[in-house]
């Protein structure tokens, strides 16, 4: 595995915001323009934070995307997009025409997969995830449909959580040029243990190549 351990979810999180920064420098000097999909959760939350304080982001070349949403509207705290635009958009000079949100109020959710697929770039540069307890990343749950999906966005039915959710499908996180996994907290420790020694049936261990950002309690079970 490709990794990178820090001591806390802070330093892990302020590590992920300076590689954010790099890559949008790299991006824009190689092809003009940042294409980024972020993500909801914990980490990437404190990762946000980070960001707005950084200097040198070339934000009117960055172009934002959401692996996931919720099914729910822009103003709802549960939505990726909420999170996204409170932490990190509003406090950065990003053109408003260049954040890109999943429609997680629409009806049905298939009209919002469908739409959002047709408006992606043709690669994007990076894709931020994160992982939950059970294996899940972006909104690709165990034992779910959107799991063996072949187009580039779907509406999953997430049974556990009797909810419907919007994801990227694996074959558009794994055609992006980079995938950075943000996990933090001893919760996830089996899980990426299971994940290293290619055990379980976990989402997350089908996406290809990514490069962890890691805590010490997350990466505790882990042989380095
Ligand atoms: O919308 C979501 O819920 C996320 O995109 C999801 O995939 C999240 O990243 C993981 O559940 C990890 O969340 P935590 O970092 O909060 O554990």
């Amino acid at each position: 595995m490709n990794l990178r351990v820090f001591p806390t979810a802070q330093a892990t999180a302020a590590a992920a915001a300076q590689a954010f920064a790099q890559a949008a420098r790299e991006a824009v000097t190689a092809h003009g323009a940042f294409r980024v999909a972020l993500s909801g959760g914990s980490t990437p939350k404190l990762m946000y934070r980070a960001l707005r304080n950084l200097p040198q982001v070339p934000w009117k070349a960055v172009h934002i995307y959401f692996s996931d949403e919720r099914s729910v509207g822009p103003d709802s705290p549960d939505s990726n997009y909420r999170l996204a635009h409170d932490e990190l958009l509003t406090h950065v000079p990003i053109p408003e025409a260049q954040i890109h949100r999943l429609e997680g109020e629409r009806r049905p959710l298939e009209d919002a997969a469908r739409d959002y697929a047709a408006r992606l770039p043709e690669q994007l540069d990076v894709v931020l995830l994160g992982m939950g307890e059970d294996g899940h990343t972006a909104s690709l749950f165990p034992g779910t449909e959107a799991l063996k999906a072949t187009g580039r966005v779907a509406a999953n039915w997430v049974p556990k959580l009797d909810t419907g959710r919007l994801t990227f499908t694996f074959p558009e996180i794994n055609a992006a040029r980079a995938r950075w996994l943000l996990v933090t907290g001893a919760g996830k420790a089996d899980v990426l243990r299971g994940v290293q020694a290619g055990e379980g049936d976990y989402p997350v261990a089908r996406v290809q190549a990514p490069l962890w950002f890691l805590d010490e309690a997350a990466a505790a079970n882990l042989g380095r």
